[in-house]
């Protein structure tokens, strides 16, 4: 049995997982959880069906989340999780087909019973005047914009010193000026007069991004960009927080780099201190809590979710070499190498 505590909007809960049966994120097979849930006045059994929430359900209910890159990856797990909790989710992204084929999948998540709904709308956060349409169709939609998470983005590796002026802006624009144009226009349609909670998701740049240098640039700037807003729009009750994923699995993910897609998630594995990869139902929670009112006294904040990857290994190799400077001349340089004299073994 696993246990952990859950702050509502209606009080603390014990949440003591005491079934567990099948994987919870091995796609395709159904799991089925159970939770009991005690609070000061009942005690309730709660079951749960395909990989669904710790959250309680219904948390959300009457709730309006905008996700971007909703329809695939960490996004998809992210708006299966907000519809298990009642939300009305609109996902946003740049190929239809994929939205309508997700909105329809997660749709059959949505119990008769539950106010939740999926709307699929297009949109290239990369344009301004679609962001601004995304925003106003979700409005004139439901009427309210709670949520906010930006998702959406993605980047191609390449060596830094290899990469055009095109392809770096390409990567720039999606991940940083689509995450602000995203939070500005929600924000002066909609936040600054009723508030609402934003999750910003960037990655594992914190000792840079070797390899993918662009993107590593644009989610330190989202994270920075996190704490400004955080600070701006305090007093309008916004709160504005970053998700920063370890290297996390997903169909997508892999499709989207091609033939190196399994050698850059081979190569992770060994980084990744609990041996193995992540997945998209290993981000959804923290996004969930962050958004929750268990979150109301966290703002300008990143929660890693990398299984301690940030503080462990790099996948970028750097080849033994001499290139560098000769250090300067002195007694510790003479000492040096006196010792490597020394330690050579005698011919
Ligand atoms: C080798 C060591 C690597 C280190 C590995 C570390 C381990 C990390 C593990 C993985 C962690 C991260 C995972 C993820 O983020 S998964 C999510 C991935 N999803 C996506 O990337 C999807 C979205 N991606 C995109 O939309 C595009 O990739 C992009 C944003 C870059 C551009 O999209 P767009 O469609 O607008 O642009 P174009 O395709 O027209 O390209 C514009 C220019 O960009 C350059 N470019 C694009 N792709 C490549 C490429 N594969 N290689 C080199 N250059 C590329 C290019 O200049 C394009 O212009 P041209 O076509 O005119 O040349
Ligand atoms: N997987 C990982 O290891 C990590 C992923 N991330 C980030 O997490 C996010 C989700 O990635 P993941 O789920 O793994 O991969 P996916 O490729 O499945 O998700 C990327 C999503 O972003 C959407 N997207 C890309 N460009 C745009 C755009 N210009 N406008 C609107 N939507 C766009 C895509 O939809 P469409 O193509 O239809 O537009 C897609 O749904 C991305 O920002 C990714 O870079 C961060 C750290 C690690």
């Amino acid at each position: 049995m696993t246990a952990r505590y859950v702050l509502t909007g209606e009080g603390f809960y014990f949440v003591g997982r005491f079934l567990s049966v099948g994987g919870v994120h091995h796609g395709g097979s159904v799991s089925v959880r159970a939770f009991i849930l005690v609070s000061a006045t009942s005690v309730s059994v709660l079951f749960i069906m395909a990989a669904g929430s710790v959250f309680r359900a219904g948390l959300f209910n009457h709730r309006v989340a905008i996700v971007t890159g909703g329809a695939t990856g960490i996004g998809k797990a992210i708006t299966a999780e907000l519809l298990q909790l009642g939300c009305h989710v609109v996902i946003a992204s740049r190929k239809s087909e994929r939205l309508e084929a997700a909105a329809d999948e997660l749709s059959q998540l949505i119990s008769s019973s539950s106010s939740a709904s999926i709307t699929a709308l297009r949109c290239n956060i990369r344009q301004e005047d679609e962001v601004r349409n995304l925003v106003a169709s979700t409005l004139r939609l439901h009427g309210r914009i709670d949520y906010l998470v930006n998702n959406g983005g993605g980047q191609f590796s390449s060596p830094a010193a290899n990469m055009s002026v095109k392809g770096w802006n390409a990567v720039i624009d999606t991940n940083l000026t689509g995450t602000f144009l995203c939070c500005r226009e929600v924000y002066s349609a909609w936040m600054k007069d009723h508030g609402g909670a934003i999750v910003n998701i960037i990655a594992d740049m914190w000792r840079g991004f070797p390899g993918m240098a662009h993107t590593g640039a644009a989610r330190a700037a989202v994270e920075n960009l996190t704490k400004s807003l955080a600070i701006e729009w305090a007093s309008s009750g916004v709160r504005i927080n970053s998700v920063a994923p370890g290297t996390i699995f997903s169909k997508t993910a892999m499709e989207n780099y091609k033939e190196l897609g399994p050698v850059i998630f081979q190569m992770a594995v060994p980084c990744i201190p609990a041996k193995r990869l992540g997945f998209p139902e290993e981000i959804s929670p923290a996004v969930c809590f962050l958004l929750s009112p268990a979150a109301s006294f966290i703002s300008g904040a990143t929660l890693k979710v990398d299984a301690g990857q940030s503080l462990y290994d790099s996948v970028w190799d750097i080849p033994d070499h001499t290139a560098w400077p000769e250090p300067p001349e002195g007694e510790n340089v003479g000492a040096l190498r006196d010792m490597v004299k020394k330690l050579k073994p005698k011919l």
